[in-house]
C-alpha cells in the first residue's frame, strides 16, 4: 500500500488544503450532494478535474466503482449490441468476462447472492445485480484499492451487510479502502478515519474516533424544497378518498425473460388511495413488476392487467395509459441519454418522451422554472442533463414525474444518490401528496428509513421457488 496525497486542489466545486491518507486507515468521506463531495471522489480517484491541482499521488490504478462507471459500463455495452445481427436480444457481455480469479472469490460471490447470475449478460441484470458485478470486479482483479461511491445503494439489506463485512475483510487483508457516502448511517463501523465535506471544503479530516458529533450531524436545507402547492393534480385525480377509483387490476400474472419466470401468478389491486410499498431482496422482480405496469414489460400484453379501468391489449395506445403515470425508476435514468437541457427534462414529462419533441407553450415552461426553482437548480435550466450530477439528475427526473400532476406515481427507488436532507424532503412531500390525495403511490425501496406511515399496502418480492 502506498500514501496518498492532495495538496491544493481547486476544483469548480472543493478546495482541499491538504489530503493524506496513509497505509492501513480505511476512510470513509460524507458529504451532502453539492457540498463538493463529488468533485472530491474525481480527485481521490484519479479522473481528470476540471482546476488545479499542486500535487495529487495516488495508486496505481485504483479499483473505482460510482455511478458514472455504472453509467459508462451501460453504454458501452450498448454500443457492443449485436441484435440487429443475431436472431434474439443480445445479452451483452457476459457477468462471468467482469470477473477474475472466481474461484478463490466464490465465497464472497455467493455471499452477495451472485452466484445464479454469473452466466447472465450484463444487460440482463437487475439494478442491484450490476451494482454488486461492479463492486466484485476490482476485487476479483485483486486491485489495491477500492474507491467506492455510494456503496450501498441500490443493495438490498442483506447484501449491505455482506458487502460491508467484504470490505471490512478486504481491509484487513491491507487493501485500501475509501468510501464516499451522502448518509451518516452509510459509514461502516470499522472505518478508521472519517473526512465531512461541506461547503466545498474539507471542514474535518481525522480518525473515526475524533470527529464531532456536531460534524455528523451537520445538516443543510435540502434542495429539494417542494410543497403540495407545486403539485397540480389532473383535473380528475383529485377525489376524496370515498369516490375511490380502480387504478390497477392485475390477475395471476407471470412474468419473466426468455421464458424463465421471475415471479408467478401475481395478483395486485390498487385503488386510488392504495399508496404501495413494494419490497424485496435485489432481483425479485419488482422493477419487472413495475414494468409490467408501465408497459415497459411484454407481460403487459400476455396478463390479465386492467389500469384506470381499461384492460391492457384492447386497442388503447402506450401513451393513453402513460398520461396518467409519472414515473422514476433507475432503467428510465440510465436511458435518459439524450442531448438536451434539465428544463427539457422536465417539460419532457408532460408528452411521456425521453428528450423534448413537442412545442411547449409559455405556461408549461413557467411551470419547469417553477420546479426548477423547487430544486434549487434555476440557474442550471440550460445546463445538458448529462452534465448534471447523478443526484441533480435524480432532482430532474423526480420533477418530470410530478409535473403533470399524475394519478399514479411509480417511483422504483427514486432516491438513489440523494443525501439525507433530500432523501427525506421528497418523502416529506409524498407524504403530504398521499395525505391530500393528490395521487397514488407505487414505491420500491430497499431503506427501512422510506418505509413511511402513509403506505396502507405492502408487497414483498421473493425469489421464485419461495
Ligand atoms: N432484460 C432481461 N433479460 C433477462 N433477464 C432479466 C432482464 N432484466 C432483468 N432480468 C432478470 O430478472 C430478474 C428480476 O429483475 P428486476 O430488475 O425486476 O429485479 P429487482 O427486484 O427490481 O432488482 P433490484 O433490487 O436489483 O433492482 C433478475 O434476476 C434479472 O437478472
Amino acid at each position: 500500500m502506498t500514501a496518498m496525497k492532495i495538496i491544493q486542489a481547486q476544483t469548480d466545486h472543493v478546495y482541499i488544503e491538504q489530503f493524506l491518507a496513509l497505509p492501513g486507515q480505511a476512510w470513509t468521506f460524507l458529504g451532502t450532494n453539492r457540498s463538493g463531495i463529488d468533485d472530491l471522489f474525481d480527485l481521490v480517484s484519479g479522473r481528470q478535474i476540471k482546476g488545479r491541482v499542486a500535487e495529487r499521488s495516488l495508486p496505481d490504478q485504483p479499483g473505482v466503482v460510482s455511478f458514472k462507471d455504472q453509467q459508462a459500463v451501460y453504454e458501452s455495452e450498448l454500443k457492443k449490441d449485436d441484435t440487429d445481427f443475431m436472431d434474439r436480444l443480445d445479452p451483452g457481455t457476459s457477468a462471468r468476462d467482469f470477473l477474475e480469479d472466481i474461484e478463490h472469490h466464490a465465497e464472497l460471490i455467493q455471499a452477495l447472492g451472485m452466484t445464479d447470475s454469473l452466466d447472465k449478460g450484463y444487460r440482463q441484470l437487475s439494478t442491484g445485480q450490476t451494482r454488486k458485478l461492479l463492486l466484485l470486479a476490482p476485487i476479483t482483479r485483486g486491485t489495491t484499492c477500492l474507491v467506492i461511491q455510494a456503496p450501498f445503494d441500490g443493495l438490498d439489506p442483506d447484501s449491505c451487510k455482506e458487502l460491508d463485512r467484504a470490505m471490512c475483510h478486504l481491509f484487513s487483508k491491507g487493501i485500501q479502502i475509501l468510501m464516499f457516502v451522502y448518509n451518516p448511517a452509510d459509514i461502516p463501523s470499522w472505518t478508521t478515519h472519517i473526512g465531512v465535506v461541506a461547503n466545498g471544503g474539507l471542514v474535518f479530516q481525522g480518525p473515526a474516533d475524533q470527529v464531532p458529533a456536531s460534524c455528523l450531524a451537520r445538516t443543510s436545507r435540502p434542495d429539494f424544497q417542494a410543497t403540495v402547492q407545486d403539485f397540480f393534480p389532473a383535473d380528475e385525480t383529485r377525489s376524496e378518498a370515498h369516490e375511490k377509483k380502480k387504478l390497477v387490476r392485475l390477475h395471476r400474472c407471470t412474468a419473466g425473460y426468455g421464458g424463465r419466470a421471475v415471479f408467478t401468478d401475481l395478483s395486485l389491486a390498487v385503488d386510488q388511495g392504495d399508496h404501495t410499498l413494494i419490497t424485496g431482496p435485489n432481483g425479485t422482480g419488482k422493477s419487472t413488476l413495475l414494468q409490467v405496469i408501465t408497459g415497459d414489460h411484454p407481460a403487459c400484453y400476455t396478463c390479465d392487467l386492467t389500469l384506470f379501468n381499461i384492460r391492457r391489449g384492447t386497442g388503447e395506445s402506450i401513451w393513453d395509459i402513460k398520461q396518467h403515470m409519472g414515473i422514476v425508476s433507475p432503467d428510465l435514468h440510465r436511458n435518459f441519454r439524450v442531448p438536451g437541457s434539465a428544463l427539457a427534462c422536465i417539460l419532457s414529462g408532460l408528452f411521456d418522451s425521453i428528450g423534448l419533441y413537442n412545442p411547449v407553450t409559455d405556461s408549461q415552461k413557467n411551470r419547469a422554472m417553477t420546479w426548477l426553482s423547487r430544486l434549487n437548480m434555476a440557474s442550471m435550466a440550460s445546463m445538458p442533463f448529462r452534465d448534471l450530477t447523478f443526484a441533480d439528475q435524480r432532482l430532474a427526473l423526480i420533477a418530470r414525474a410530478l409535473i403533470k400532476g399524475p394519478k399514479l406515481l411509480i417511483l422504483d427507488e427514486p432516491t438513489q444518490g440523494l443525501d439525507t436532507p433530500n432523501r427525506n424532503a421528497v418523502l416529506d412531500f409524498l407524504t403530504l401528496v398521499a395525505k391530500d390525495h393528490l395521487s397514488t403511490i407505487l414505491y420500491v425501496s430497499h431503506r427501512e428509513d422510506e418505509c413511511r406511515d402513509f403506505f396502507v399496502q405492502h408487497v414483498t418480492m421473493v425469489p421464485p421457488g419461495r
